[in-house]
């Protein structure tokens, strides 16, 4: 099912959880709110639950209004942080009991909740209660109750918040398995940008209640369309540096190193000529001879992190960290010029902090 929010707001007193979003979600897509706490995510999960009914917006599912709907007749299966599996009942009374509440006879409410529980891999702990059973098992019944009305949108929120890190990597995994299995439209709260990155066919990024980015998580990754995108997605964070632009140069802040500017800028959308100029730590590497780009860096760590040589290092007073390739020997104290590879950097406005580079939709 395909699912719109329309100038969705959602207001507590004086306080503005959700502050008019507007976007479109396409039926069978996984879909991650993403963003810090407090940036609404449960809220807007709450609203399309049906639990919270917006301040002003349209919720359309499909193509029908339900801003007044209630949660039982909306066809949303809902999984919580917690699980909240009854703890009398075994996992096949867990897993039925949607239906005994539906009131389907009992034979075939068994038949579908056992169906459930094979899609989800439980089918050997039927008569065990939700204390005999690990935090990912509890999970999967949790995902099973959820899906066994078969509903045409699935609602989880930070499903794998409570598990240890091990689990969480397993359980997402079988989270998008199930998902695609199914093709279920479903919306994943987060604030875990990896866990985000991994799972979505999109992300819908909020900082504020407000809007920030709605892309396939790669694109968020690649064109951040403001400088809180490019911080927020990604570890290490974006290096943000200040810099001036000059007529086709880009000039560090507080010093004299500069280099040709071989983006083209968005006039519209610069305030002024001062700038951050954004670089993700692997778009580092160590200057060549022809490098057009070349700037020179004062080494003040390094650390080597698995395949990479993390350094930390200064560009004036300005701090960066760069992953570049450990055949560089490379020591605290080096000065290493440094340049940016396939010229994969963003100069975001000082002020807005709207990528100049992008197009102004
Ligand atoms: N029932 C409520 N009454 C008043 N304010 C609320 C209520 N629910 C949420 N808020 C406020 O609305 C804002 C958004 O909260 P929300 O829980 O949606 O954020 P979140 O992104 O899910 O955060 P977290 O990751 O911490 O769960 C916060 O400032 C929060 O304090």
């Amino acid at each position: 099912m395909k699912l719109a929010l329309n100038n969705i707001s959602m207001k507590f007193d004086d306080i503005t959880a959700v502050d008019n979003l507007t976007v479109t979600i396409n039926e069978g897509e996984l879909v991650c709110l993403l963003g810090p706490s407090g940036c609404g995510k449960s809220t807007t999960l709450f609203m399309l639950a049906g639990l919270y009914k917006p301040s002003s917006g349209k919720l359309y599912f499909g193509d029908k209004l339900v801003n007044d709907i209630e949660p039982e007749d909306r066809g949303i299966g809902m999984v919580f942080q917690n699980y909240a599996l009854y703890p009398h009942l075994s996992v096949l009374k867990n897993i039925m009991f949607p239906l005994k509440m539906a009131k389907v006879p009992k034979k075939e409410a068994e038949e579908r909740a056992i169906e459930m529980a094979k899609l989800v891999q439980i089918e050997h702990l039927l008569d065990r209660k939700p204390k005999q059973l690990s935090g990912g098992q509890q999970q999967r019944v949790a995902i099973a109750r959820a899906l066994v009305k078969k509903p045409n949108l699935l609602l989880l929120d930070e499903p794998l918040s409570n598990l240890d890190a091990r689990l969480r990597l397993e359980m997402r995994e079988e989270i998008r398995r199930i998902q695609q299995e199914v093709g279920i439209t479903t919306i994943f709260v987060t604030h875990d940008q990896e866990e985000a990155m991994s799972i979505s066919d999109r992300i819908l990024l909020m900082k504020d209640g407000k809007y920030q980015q709605y892309s396939p998580p790669q694109d968020m990754y690649d064109f951040p369309e403001n400088a809180f995108v490019g911080k927020f997605m990604g570890s290490p964070p974006l290096n943000m540096i200040p810099v001036m632009l000059n007529e086709g140069s880009i000039t560090i802040k507080d010093t004299e190193q500069s280099f040709p500017n071989p983006l083209t800028i968005n006039q519209a959308l610069s305030s002024s000529n001062e700038a951050l100029l954004g670089v993700r730590a692997e778009d580092w590497t160590i200057a060549k001879d022809t490098s057009e780009i070349r700037l020179t860096a004062l080494v003040e760590l390094v650390e080597r992190i698995g395949r990479d040589t993390l350094l930390s290092a200064t560009i004036g007073r300005h701090s960066i960290r760069a992953l570049v390739d450990p055949e560089f020997t490379i020591q605290p104290g080096d000065a290493v010029d440094l340049t940016i590879r396939n010229d994969r950097f963003h100069l975001f406005d000082a002020k807005t902090e709207a990528n100049l580079g992008l197009k102004n939709e």
